[in-house]
């Protein structure tokens, strides 16, 4: 049996591009929350206009329950676990918690500096707002305890290159017996 793994962690920590790095190491396709919802409800800047990030959630919900496989889907997958890249909210809600709790939930660790340069002028991310790297940092110090209570393992990314990240993530995995 397969046990996904789930990235979370906050805004430009490198859920999506170390996921997809470590996806083509395990020979398998990365599940993009923010992506899929994207897909089906358009620009998250267009859904926060038009529905709050109240009906955010509500999508980002949506799709991370049916971006976790069920029990019949991860034994039948035997040798490729999924790799889903969360949303930098998708911990907040209990529902998705108990999602999460269901895989190998590995939390990407950054700081301000490490993600200044990746963040400069965001205009995708509509809770950073007007002046970006505050945001950031405001919003991670009120997840930063959720994030740590969340996770199967904590990987510090800081300094390193996203191929780097997929490499240690998956020796993590392969480490816990997976
Ligand atoms: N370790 C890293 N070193 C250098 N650049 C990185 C690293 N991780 C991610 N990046 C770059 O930073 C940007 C943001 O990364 P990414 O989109 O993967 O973040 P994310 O965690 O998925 O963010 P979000 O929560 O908004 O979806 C991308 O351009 C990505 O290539
Ligand atoms: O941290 C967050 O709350 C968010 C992170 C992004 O991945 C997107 O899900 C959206 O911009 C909200
Ligand atoms: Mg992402």
């Amino acid at each position: 049996m397969s046990t996904p793994i789930f990235l979370i962690g906050p805004m430009a920590s490198g859920k999506s591009a170390v996921g997809a790095l470590l996806a083509g190491l395990l020979g398998t396709t990365l599940i993009d929350t923010d992506a899929r919802v994207i897909a089906a409800h358009g620009s998250i800047p267009e859904i926060f206009a038009a529905h709050g990030e109240a009906g955010f959630r509500r999508f980002e919900s949506e799709v991370m329950a049916a971006a976790v496989p069920t029990q019949a889907q991860r034994e039948a997958r035997a040798t490729a676990p999924a790799v889903v890249a969360t949303g930098g909210g998708s911990v907040l809600a209990e529902a998705n918690r108990e999602l999460l709790a269901h895989g190998f939930c590995v939390y990407l660790l950054t700081d301000e500096a490490d993600v200044a340069q990746r963040i400069g002028a965001d205009t995708t991310r509509p809770l950073l707002g007007s002046n970006p790297l505050e945001a950031w940092a405001r919003i991670f110090a009120m997840r930063s305890d959720l994030y740590e209570r969340t996770a199967t393992v904590i990987i510090d990314t800081r300094g390193k290159r996203p191929g780097q990240i997929a490499g240690a993530i998956l020796a993590a995995y392969r480490d816990a017996g997976h």
